[in-house]
């Protein structure tokens, strides 16, 4: 089948590569011309001139955004002029389940049909195959079958474990219609929200071990925690590495975001090139509001969206009224930083 391929950053131009290998006719744009290179090598037809992407398209047109949220909107106006009636656009990157309501209605009145899908794999989509959460007219999406078949990682996935819809659902192949226009990336939104806990709860056990041997260094200790601390409980020096390479094998929280963490420990365990400045891109504040909306209790999920903006600096000022009420009301000083 053919495919029009627009973005071709860290997901879109592996996506386009799987493609191609699975015999599908791929037209690349990007505005980065090098961007293509690469993929022209392989077999694809590119231009960075929308205007000539499109002619290149056979109808129906079929166009696969994979872009950054913000610039989706922009995108979408420029094509629309160029594009016909029945032609699909699909958007695949981490929009915001509003918008895609919002665009599926403005689209439809032009007589174009709008697929939103949440993928899931990352960089590594290219080789393992990419989890697809469709959402869109039933028609549309069966058309465009062949795609998320190729897409997908498939029944022969390494990973898969046995499932009980054997037979009846895609969803054993990795890729599923979720529902109407939206429902792609609703669950593609929780998905990101479960993401963050789990990173999260990776992140503060792992803190736990490396701290373990705070009675060995008791010089080092924080003020605060020296006249709670019996040193004999925590005398214990943990290889983060080891400890995380030993979970991957048959214990309860082995997972590939576990593999990801062992890999990353493995390479520099005390992970000196990173700061700890943790972005989010939107979908944890999306999840968050989905939970209030439905009056959903999320503690798990909104603490670790919580953390992230803590890891940024932006409880500073919030603690800073802390130390000062404690010096109001309690004459309290704060207490000097542990040597380092
Ligand atoms: N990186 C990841 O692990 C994942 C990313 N996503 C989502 O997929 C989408 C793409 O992500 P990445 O590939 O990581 O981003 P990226 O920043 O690596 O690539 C975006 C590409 O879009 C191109 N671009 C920007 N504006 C353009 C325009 N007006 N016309 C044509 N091309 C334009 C850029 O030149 C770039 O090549 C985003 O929505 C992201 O949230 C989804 C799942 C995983
Ligand atoms: O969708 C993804 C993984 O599933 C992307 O990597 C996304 O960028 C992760 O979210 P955030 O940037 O908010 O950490």
């Amino acid at each position: 089948m053919q495919l029009g391929m627009i973005g071709l950053g860290r997901m879109g131009a592996n996506m386009a590569e799987r493609l191609m290998k699975r015999g599908h006719a791929l037209v690349v744009n990007d505005t980065r011309a090098e961007s293509m290179v690469e993929l022209q090598k392989q077999g694809a037809t590119g231009t960075v001139v929308l205007k000539e992407f499109v002619a290149l398209l056979t109808k129906p047109r079929a166009v696969w955004l994979m872009l950054p949220a913000a610039v989706v909107d922009k995108v979408i106006a420029q094509l629309v002029p160029l594009l016909d009636e029945g032609d699909i656009i699909i958007d695949g990157g981490n929009s915001y389940y509003h918008d895609d309501i919002r665009r599926a209605g403005e689209l439809k009145a032009k007589g174009l049909h709008y697929v939103d899908v949440g993928t899931s794999g990352g960089v590594f989509g290219l080789e393992r195959g990419y989890c697809l959460m469709i959402g869109g007219e039933k028609p549309v999406v069966e058309h465009l079958s062949p795609i998320f078949a190729s897409l997908a990682p498939g029944g022969n996935d390494v990973n898969a474990q046995p499932v009980a819809v054997a037979g009846k659902s895609t969803s054993e192949l990795g890729y599923l219609h979720c529902g109407a226009n939206g429902a792609g990336h609703f669950v593609k939104m929780v998905h990101n929200g479960i993401e963050y806990g789990l990173m999260a709860a990776y992140a503060e056990g792992l803190n736990i071990l490396r701290n373990a041997d705070i009675g060995l260094r008791t010089h080092e200790v924080d003020a605060e925690t020296t006249p709670l601390l019996h040193p004999e409980h925590y005398q214990y020096s943990f290889n983060l590495p080891d400890i995380a390479e030993v979970w991957r094998r048959g214990s309860v929280i082995s997972s590939w975001l576990l593999d990801l963490t062992a890999d990353a420990l493995q390479d520099d365990p005390t992970l000196s090139n990173f700061q700890g400045r943790v972005s989010d891109s939107g979908e944890g504040r999306w999840t968050a509001i989905a939970a209030i909306d439905e009056a959903v209790p999320t503690p798990v999920l909104s603490a670790a969206l919580q953390e992230r903006f803590s890891s940024r600096g932006n409880a500073d000022f919030a603690n800073k009224v802390l130390s000062a009420m404690r010096s109001e009301f309690g004459g309290h000083a704060e207490k000097p930083a542990p040597k380092s």
